[in-house]
């Protein structure tokens, strides 16, 4: 029996960082996925291997799976029968095997990835061989939730054949959880993010679980029944990031200036609000969609002026801006920001020749566009009982 799960990427419309700090913010799915197969040798082949094969970044590890124990008895500890998070000394344990894997020093920002997924397998299947794959269509370390992704795939592969879930195995082709399994998938999913992430917000897990577009604060979910189609230009400035290294920044500038975060972070939570208001709101004609992105460009040039005084923009950023601002577009950073992914509102009534005019632009300068369906579904699995 194999099992395939996969679950979309985000993109943050409004509030990333500040929702770490208990703001409101508002994400929506995006259709780029990143795919998990989980499959365990048949007792005869079994050579006592954990084996994770990571595509994107052509990196096979392995670990026998009495090394593993043998590392981890050292906690004493018992399979956790709900999520748990990775005490800093399961961390430590878990980082020497991370270690003892040689992982060349240029993917050295792997290993936060390695460990979420060692954490979330030993803890759901305890130490079984077992050959599990990995790939995506989303860049990695780029804004588009590639850390939540492979942690909410993750989950939902090592539940889907766990004793914990009780599922219908036969059904042929992809399918969704139940709710009470989403919310264990997403709650294992939050415990990976924060190995990756240092501190999470869990927004990200969650959007990539459920789909859609949401609100989300303090780990408070609101499902947004959105009356606006988004368009949006995706610009990758290529300029690599790390989210961890990002959200500690953010962290060490609210504890130097706590007052003005304070009010930054709360200008950013009405920000949020309002652009989760306009999105529900109804478009009766052309003028109502107008006047809906008008606003909505608005918030979003106020939100990245914000990000900018957490220092979370960057140079390449700012060039998407001003680029962007000559076609008199509105544009924001999205996810952890320092590189990464910009987006840009395409207004409906924007021409097809202006969009290539910009894309061509913003091309010119060495970033890549792409256009992605917004809102989309959220995790999915499928069984295979042939292999
Ligand atoms: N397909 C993948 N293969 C290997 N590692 C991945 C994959 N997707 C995500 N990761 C892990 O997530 C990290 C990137 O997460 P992060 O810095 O939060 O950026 P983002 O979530 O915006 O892509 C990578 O360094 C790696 O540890
Ligand atoms: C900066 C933050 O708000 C979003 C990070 O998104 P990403 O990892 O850059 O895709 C962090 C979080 O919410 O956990
Ligand atoms: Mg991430």
């Amino acid at each position: 029996m194999e099992v395939r799960a996969r679950a979309p990427g985000k993109i943050i419309l409004a509030g990333e960082h500040a929702v770490v700090h208990g703001s409101t913010a508002v994400a929506a799915s995006i259709d780029l996925y990143t795919y998990v197969s989980l499959s365990f040798p048949p007792h005869s082949d079994s050579d006592g291997m954990l084996k994770l094969h990571m595509k994107d970044v052509h990196l096979e590890l392995c670990w026998p799976v009495d090394r593993i124990k043998e590392v981890l008895s050292e906690l004493g500890r018992q399979i956790p029968s709900s999520p748990a998070s990775c005490s800093p000394e399961a961390l430590k344990l878990i980082a020497a095997l991370v270690e003892e894997q040689n992982i060349p020093e240029a993917n050295y920002s792997l290993a936060g990835g390695v460990s979420a997924f060692l954490w979330l397998y030993t803890s759901i299947q305890g130490y079984k061989p077992a050959k599990v794959v990995i790939t995506s269509e989303l860049p990695l370390g780029s804004g588009l939730g590639s850390s939540a992704s492979f942690c909410v795939s993750f989950s939902a592969a090592f539940l889907a054949l766990s004793d914990s879930v009780n599922l219908d195995r036969s059904h042929q082709g992809w399918s969704m959880f139940g709710e009470k399994e989403l919310e264990l998938v997403n709650k294992w999913a939050f415990e990976g993010e924060k190995i990756i992430h240092g501190r999470a917000s869990g927004i990200d897990n969650t959007v990539s679980t459920y789909g859609n577009m949401i609100k989300f604060r303090s780990g408070e979910l609101t499902r947004l029944k959105s009356n606006t189609s988004l368009k949006m230009l995706i610009t990758n400035t290529k300029v690599g990031r790390n989210t961890r290294a990002l959200v500690a920044g953010v962290s060490e500038r609210t504890v130097r200036h706590p007052n003005a975060m304070a009010s930054v972070f709360k200008a950013i939570d009405s920000i949020s609000n309002e652009v989760a208001e306009i999105l529900q709101s109804p478009s009766h004609d052309e003028s109502a969609i107008t006047e809906k992105e008008e606003k909505l460009g608005e918030l979003m040039e106020m939100n990245q002026g914000l990000l900018q005084c957490m220092g979370v923009s960057h140079a390449s950023i700012e060039t998407v801006l001003r680029t962007t601002l000559k076609y008199k577009l509105a544009t924001k950073l999205t996810g952890a920001g320092g590189g990464g992914c910009v987006l840009t509102l395409l207004p409906t009534l924007l021409s097809g020749t202006l969009v290539d005019k910009v894309i061509a632009e913003l091309e010119a300068c060495g970033f890549q566009c792409l256009i992605a369906g917004i809102g989309g579904k959220g995790l999915e699995i499928s069984f295979d009982s042939s292999s």
